[in-house]
């Protein structure tokens, strides 16, 4: 607010930065009023336009109201031009402390602010005014007071500088709103990865508390576990497991993993993962998984996956995959979700026990029994049973370990189920080369439940030497969480990363499956390497080749063109020879061939 009370009187006021409100321009008419004379526009700018004149016609009007009523008010005017007189306006612009008598002739100078909807009214002093009005009330168009330039000049002035504050208060207000919209924006996004990445790590965390509260929980006989409790710890994981199979599957793999997912997808709580995929839906992908399925080879690793409910769809690619890699995935294997769960839980139960409780677990024949962590070793322990189809052998083993009637019932039902498994997958193979399949109805079958003690330190380091498998085949139940297995390319001989893929079993051909089939099958080196700091448990199971029989190839793949590779041997025979010589790596083989 400005004043100069010694010059003029003060009426209106500059209400800068607060009027700017509406940008009308002022209706012509008012500049042109019959009530007011000597209109003279003594200046103007992109603001204002500046005008003295003297009061007439209706003589004295009356001053009053409040500013903010007459601003409103000329705002109305301006907003909706009417066709009211500028003296009538003038009349309403009054001094915010009250009316007061707008004496006739007398001098006023009026500013109509253009662009800021606001009046600005100036009234030259009473004594002035008063010396210098006409009888008639009419002033000359040259009529100028003494003075009046100067204050005209400072109006201009003030007007100028005026209208130079309110661009760059503008500006400012601009740049700020700007800056405020930016600054909105920056931290909108940091807020938004920060709670992604948040998010992320407490399901991360979630997840590991829960794995391993279950792990302790069911792994301590001390602890009661209900039945309903290990149900629904079961389903936790098994919800965890597949979204793990999801993620692997969403993120760059769609394709590679589609044969997996669309086989998993029969368990009914994937079809609800799947569902909620949107638009790589079940339909759609069921679709690609049945399109692709003959080309489906490989899986995400290289390991290609065999679907046992597909035969004889999948005998080439069995043969193919026996052949060149002598490892494979099998779904839809039959072995129920529940049983490969429960046999989790007793096998950890039973590696957990003491040692002297788990070195009862002797040796049936050469290594079948407990192995204690070794110099070659120190991380790995394993507690054998040989001759799982032998309901004997399997008492025997529970006695052993002291299993309670609920273990032995599952090691039963799991020991049976994977037994008749691996010799299903025998019979398949055989009849993937043109064999019968019940060549190895009678062979016996052993399971090794592995142990890997992974410390931090041991992170890098190798959990079990490289070897191949002294038996035909074998079949891996993995560690849900803990990977670390790989297996040696033929082709290349480098190490693959075989990734846990749980409800899956792999398979891998062992040495007898070289020797029977002549050399055609690949004895896969293998090894399990310390990734993480963690217990790593797997159950293998063995089909080894005939209990006291010699093993040799089998009649029909041995011709004049494909002359006997290995000298028979029994499987007796054979893992003393791996022990005595420590050739573990299919190296004893070679021992035995015959043209070597
Ligand atoms: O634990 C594993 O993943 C592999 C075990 C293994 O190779 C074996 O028991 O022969
Ligand atoms: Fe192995």
């Amino acid at each position: 607010m400005m004043q100069d009370s010694n010059s003029y009187e003060y009426y209106g006021c500059f209400q800068m930065g607060i009027q700017v409100r509406l940008f009308h321009p002022v209706p012509k008419e008012y500049l042109h009023s019959s009530e007011l004379r000597d209109i003279m526009q003594f200046g103007s700018s992109n603001a204002a336009v500046f005008f003295k004149m003297r009061v007439a016609g209706i003589g004295a009007s009356v001053l009053c109201g409040s500013w903010d009523k007459c601003t409103c008010y000329f705002r109305k005017l301006v907003g909706r031009p009417q066709k009211k007189s500028l003296i009538e306006l003038v009349s309403k612009l009054g001094p915010k402390a009250g009316g007061g008598v707008l004496p006739l002739g007398e001098e006023i100078c009026v500013a109509l602010q253009t662009h800021i909807n606001d009046v600005m009214l100036y009234r030259y002093s009473k004594a002035w005014s008063a010396a210098n009005v006409s009888v008639n009330g009419d002033l000359s168009n040259n009529f100028k007071p003494p003075g009046v330039e100067v204050y005209e000049k400072r109006l201009q002035d003030l007007s100028k500088a005026t209208e130079e504050l309110h661009a760059a208060e503008e500006k400012a207000k601009r740049l700020i709103t700007e800056m405020l919209m930016l600054e909105e924006r920056i931290s909108r996004l940091e807020k938004t990865k920060l709670m992604r990445k948040l998010e992320a790590v407490t399901k991360d965390l979630a997840d590991a508390e829960s794995n391993l509260a279950i792990k302790n929980a069911v792994n301590d006989p001390s602890k009661n576990v209900s039945s309903k409790e290990v149900a629904c710890w079961k389903e936790q994981a098994d919800t965890r497991v597949m979204m793990k199979i999801l993620k692997r599957f969403k993120t760059s793999s769609l394709r590679n993993t589609r044969q997996t997912i669309g086989t998993q997808c029969r368990v009914h709580f994937l079809k609800a993962f799947v569902e909620s995929l949107g638009a790589i839906g079940y339909t759609v992908l069921k679709w690609g998984w049945r399109k692709r399925r003959r080309k489906m080879g490989k899986e995400k690793e290289g390991i290609p996956m065999i679907d046992l409910s597909n035969f004889p769809g999948e005998y080439e690619k069995l043969r193919e995959a026996c052949q060149d890699s002598g490892c494979f995935r099998v779904v839809n294997h039959g072995i129920p979700l529940d049983l490969m769960w429960d046999m989790k839980r007793v096998v950890r139960s039973l590696l957990d026990l003491p040692m002297e409780i788990k070195r009862r677990n002797t040796d049936v024949i050469p290594g079948s029994g407990y192995m204690a962590p070794s110099q070659v070793n120190p991380l790995y322990e394993a507690l054998g049973l040989y001759d799982m189809a032998s309901s004997h052998a399997v008492q025997t083993f529970c006695s052993q370990l002291d299993a309670s009637p609920q273990q032995r019932e599952i090691i039963e039902k799991y020991a049976q189920a994977i037994s008749e498994l691996a010799m299903e997958i025998g019979g398949k193979l055989a009849e993937s080369l043109g064999l019968k399949s019940d060549f190895c109805k009678e062979w016996a079958c052993q399971f090794r439940i592995n142990k890997y003690n992974f410390t931090p330190e041991a992170v890098g380091s190798t959990g079990v030497q490289i070897h191949t498998d002294s038996g035909f085949l074998t079949i891996l139940q993995e560690d849900e969480n803990v990977g670390g297995l790989e297996v040696m390319e033929k082709k290349s001989g480098t190490f693959i990363p075989v990734d846990p893929l749980p409800g899956t079993l792999l398979v891998n051909l062992g040495d007898v499956a070289a020797v029977w089939s002549n050399g055609r099958l690949c004895n896969v080196k293998h090894r399990v390497q310390c990734k993480e700091a963690a217990i790593r448990v797997s159950i293998a199971t063995f089909l080894l080749g005939p209990k006291e029989a010699a093993v040799e190839a089998a009649p029909e793949l041995v011709d004049a063109e494909h002359p006997r590779v290995y000298a028979p041997f029994t499987i007796e025979e054979y893992r003393k020879l791996r022990l005595s010589t420590k050739l573990q790596a299919g190296e004893a083989l070679e021992l035995l061939r015959f043209n070597s």
